[in-house]
């Protein structure tokens, strides 16, 4: 398949490679120069602009979105909407908010797929899990490139219409908040409690076999083998939270109860008082999984 990624940071370069790697020809571009270069590099064919992008697909057109959320998929599309008719299929990867992917995908011509990306840059090699929401014919199109970027045919599935994609990544972010928040306090609770313990050993004995092993935990366990027992000068600020104040507010208007995950996104923004190990950790964690910067003690 001929595929146009659009947006080649962290994400869309391995959106591209996987794509490349799998045999389909990629047409790339980005508004950093550099970054359509290194995908050039990889063997994508490079692209001046989106205009440039779409002329080059030709008809059928298939376009991989994978900008940062929010204003940034607007703009892409505008840009590449007057190319767009009812044939092609534009597939936004991002962390966008479902009810925009709902308004964006009434806005287009094209067949719009919601597509909730989970895995990080540290799953590059291992490919992502992929949650989309859209049209049936659209999401069938798109398999072999979803085969490709995710781990293979069970790392993708249709959720459902338009929104059920993103909706569904959202309610994972406000999960992965929680998770990282109760190995966070766990871990707390054992370096401040009775016993002198390393926690890299306790990781990786509860990554074999216990009932709470988990990818969460074996990056808590590179964690503590990196940084040390007592996670040496991460800092214990946690960045981000966008996706978990989505996910409490959806539970609020559902009135659905998730304390556990408002708790975990309260935490995050109480993170400014300093000395938590439960908030340093996360902030390794970070780190773990989506190469976001680490704060550290000093930058504080
Ligand atoms: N990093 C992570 O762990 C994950 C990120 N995501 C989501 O994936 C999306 C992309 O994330 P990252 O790759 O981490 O971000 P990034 O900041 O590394 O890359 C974004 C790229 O988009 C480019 N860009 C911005 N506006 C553009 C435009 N109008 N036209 C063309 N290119 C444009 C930037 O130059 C940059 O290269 C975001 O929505 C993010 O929330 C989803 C899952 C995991
Ligand atoms: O979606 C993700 C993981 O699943 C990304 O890593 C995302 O950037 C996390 O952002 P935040 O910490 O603000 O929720």
């Amino acid at each position: 398949m001929e595929l146009g990624v659009i947006g080649l940071g962290r994400m869309g370069q391995i959106v591209a490679n996987r794509s490349l790697e799998a045999g389909h020809d990629v047409i790339a571009f980005d508004l950093s120069a550099e970054a359509t270069a290194e995908a050039a590099e990889a063997g994508a064919e490079p692209a001046d602009s989106v205009a440039d992008l779409c002329d080059r697909l030709g008809a059928e057109k298939r376009i991989w979105l994978m900008v940062p959320a929010g204003d940034a998929v607007d703009a892409t599309l505008a840009d590449v909407e007057p190319h767009l008719d009812g044939d092609d299929v534009v597939v936004d990867g991002g962390n966008s908010h479902f009810e925009e992917s709902v308004r964006r995908a009434e806005e287009t011509d094209a067949a719009y797929l919601d597509c909730g990306t989970s895995g990080g840059p540290a799953s590059a090699e291992a490919g992502f899990s992929l949650m989309v929401g859209g049209p049936k014919w659209a999401y069938e199109a798109m398999v072999p490139v979803f085969d490709a970027v995710a781990t293979g045919p069970e790392g993708h599935d249709r959720m459902g219409e338009s929104g059920a994609g993103h909706y569904v990544k959202m309610v994972h972010n406000g999960v992965e908040y929680a998770l990282m928040q109760a190995y966070g306090e766990g871990f707390e609770l054992l370096t401040d409690g009775r016993y002198d313990l390393e926690m890299e050993s306790v990781a990786r004995t509860w990554n074999n076999g216990a009932v709470i092993r988990s990818w969460l935990l074996e990056l808590c366990e590179e964690a503590f083998r990196e940084e040390g027992s007592d996670l040496g000068d991460v800092a214990d600020h946690v960045a981000g939270g966008s996706t978990g104040t989505w996910t409490v507010r959806e539970a609020l208007e559902q009135e659905v109860p998730v304390p556990i995950i408002y708790q975990a996104l309260a935490e995050r923004f109480d993170s400014r008082n300093e000395g938590r190990f439960s908030r340093r950790l996360a902030n390794r964690l970070r780190y773990g999984f989506g190469r976001h910067e680490v704060a550290r003690r000093d930058d504080a």
